[in-house]
């Protein structure tokens, strides 16, 4: 090893970062977050959005109306904790207030991800309830506390709105009992996590749980 060098391993990542340097990591795992979620076809047309949460309290958000699996640095503005923009050209995600209303009430929480599936969307408009309940899927596990397929996770369903702080005072009260994420109704999901990887792992844990509950209505039990 070169001297100077240290292995990755062993680095205390990314208590080492600089704020330049964390803000480049941010980017970097937005970006890749966009690619994966393209790849899933859960992000279709300029749909979707990404956020991650700095350690200043910034909060780096995808650009509004831009293809989140074509994603540039640019396209990755810094808003502040009440949704104000701090860093960057042109307009954060029309639905930055649903975001920083997530980090606001999960202090842990760095990383937001919202898409378009096919499964949220067609299972939110064929369901009357105001949730979709899972029971005995071993992904459940894929949720924080969650050790055993043996138990029951609710995903709430909140009716879409295209205004976003009106839909706000809606998922507000239902935030503190949410343990999968939510959905808005013929629009898509919200999930979160301590770090990008864990929210992705928790989007694409809700993505399959929800297709099964659609094949389960195609092909009942
Ligand atoms: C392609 S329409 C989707 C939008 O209305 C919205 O729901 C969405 O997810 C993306 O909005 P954006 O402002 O780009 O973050
Ligand atoms: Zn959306």
């Amino acid at each position: 090893m070169p001297e100077g060098s240290a292995p990755v391993q062993d680095l205390p990542f990314p208590e080492v970062l600089g704020v330049g340097a964390e803000w480049d990591v941010a980017v970097c795992d937005i970006v890749r977050a966009g690619q994966r979620l393209d790849r899933h076809g859960w992000v279709p047309a300029t749909a979707g959005n990404l956020s991650h949460r700095l350690r200043d309290g910034r909060i780096a958000i995808t650009r509004s109306g831009c293809h989140k699996g074509f994603l540039t640095g640019d396209e990755v503005i810094a808003v502040d904790a009440g949704g104000a923009v701090v860093q960057g050209e042109g307009r954060p995600s029309a639905e930055t207030l649903l975001h920083t209303q997530i980090y606001a009430k999960f202090p842990e929480a760095a990383a937001v991800l919202h898409g378009h599936s096919v499964a949220s969307t067609v299972l939110s408009l064929a369901l009357r309830e105001d949730a979709l309940v899972f029971s005995g899927f071993e992904l459940l596990k894929v949720f924080e506390g969650q050790h055993t397929h043996d138990t029951t996770l609710r995903l709430p369903l909140v009716d879409n709105d295209q205004d976003i702080a009106r839909l706000c005072t809606v998922v507000e009260p239902l935030l503190p009992a949410m343990s999968m994420g939510y959905v808005i109704r013929g629009h898509g999901v919200y999930v979160w996590g301590n770090s990008m990887d864990v929210a992705l792992a928790r989007l694409e844990g809700l993505e399959f749980l929800l297709a099964c509950k659609l094949e389960q209505r195609r092909i009942p039990a």
